[in-house]
């Protein structure tokens, strides 16, 4: 699958939730889509799933609008946070519905994911509790394998050990069946693992696309005396530092470096890279590359 954004554009009213946004995101892979609160991810995803349609510029996937587009948006399953699901409903109901909505639904592996959250057949949407409300999402998420399958923040209320096999799951059937799938998170340190790529946005527009790789080789943190280290830094993209009792750390981003002779020589976490280039004094120097 092939998702394609030309100079996309959403308001709501005033609001400008997504301003100008292109990229694009292709192939089988794991993606982290990032971004404070209010960035514009659950707007992004929407557009996606066809749920509204944009104010300006151009949602494709394979070439075509998903809104109002059910030969298209029935191959995008989205998982949000909450209002997936009627109240009305039971968990099994549920799980109905969804095998005759996802043409590719595995009903096997949906009772297999039943057994391991452990949520009952008869049990009401209205009556779980927020974890299990989490766990019925990411059930129907991961059983609907669509070829563009998008969780954003599926894990409220889901305490660390189910979160946890949430990934293994997640990396499990991305094995068992390779696809597109898009996760939209805060808790980046527990997942940064399994993504390939990931997508940053920042009120609204695309601070960065990379694969995670290229992010990695891209930035360098560095520690030693501070007088070297501040004069190895002068002039470089400096896009978070931090001094010590006359030690330095700088992280510098989008640099070639070339042997900072006597300054130990470091990664950033994803999580901590996350934080620095989001800071509103450092957006620039990311823009600008
Ligand atoms: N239904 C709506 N009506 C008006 N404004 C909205 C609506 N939905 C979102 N917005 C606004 O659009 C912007 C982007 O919101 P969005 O929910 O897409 O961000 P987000 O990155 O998913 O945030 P969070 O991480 O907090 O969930 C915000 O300024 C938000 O207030």
């Amino acid at each position: 699958m092939e998702i394609r954004t030309n100079h996309l554009t959403k308001k709501y009213r005033k609001e400008v939730a997504l301003d100008d946004l292109s990229f694009q995101l292709s192939g089988d892979k794991i993606v982290g889509l990032l971004g404070k609160n209010g960035a514009g991810k659950t707007t992004l995803m929407r557009l996606l799933a066809g749920h509204f349609a944009q104010t300006n510029g151009e949602m494709l996937i394979n070439q075509e609008s998903p809104f109002n587009n059910y030969s298209l948006s029935k191959n995008i399953c989205l998982i949000m946070e909450s209002n997936n699901f009627h109240d009305k409903f039971t968990v099994k109901d549920i799980l109905k519905i969804s095998s005759k909505f996802y043409p590719y639904w595995d009903k096997e592996y949906a009772e297999e994911l039943r057994e391991v959250f452990r949520l009952k057949p008869k049990k009401k949407v209205k009556t779980l509790s927020k974890g299990m409300y989490s766990a019925l999402g990411i059930i129907v998420g991961l059983a609907s394998n669509s070829p563009i399958t998008i969780f954003d923040e599926p894990y409220i209320g889901l305490d660390a050990a189910f979160r946890s096999t949430f990934y293994d799951l997640l990396l499990e059937s991305y094995e068992r069946n390779p696809r597109l799938i898009i996760l939209s998170t805060h808790l980046i340190d527990e997942v940064s693992k399994l993504f390939e790529e990931v997508v940053i946005l920042q009120e609204g527009t695309l601070l960065l696309h990379e694969s995670v790789d290229d992010l990695a080789n891209k930035h360098i943190l560095l520690s030693g005396n501070k007088e070297e280290v501040e004069q190895f830094a002068s002039n470089k993209n400096v896009i978070h530092e931090t001094s010590m009792l006359g030690q330095k750390t700088v992280v510098l981003y989008d640099e070639t470096i070339t042997d900072p002779a006597g300054l130990k020589v470091s990664r950033a976490s994803l999580q901590e890279l996350f934080v620095y280039l989001t800071k509103e004094e450092v957006k620039r120097h990311a823009r600008a590359n």
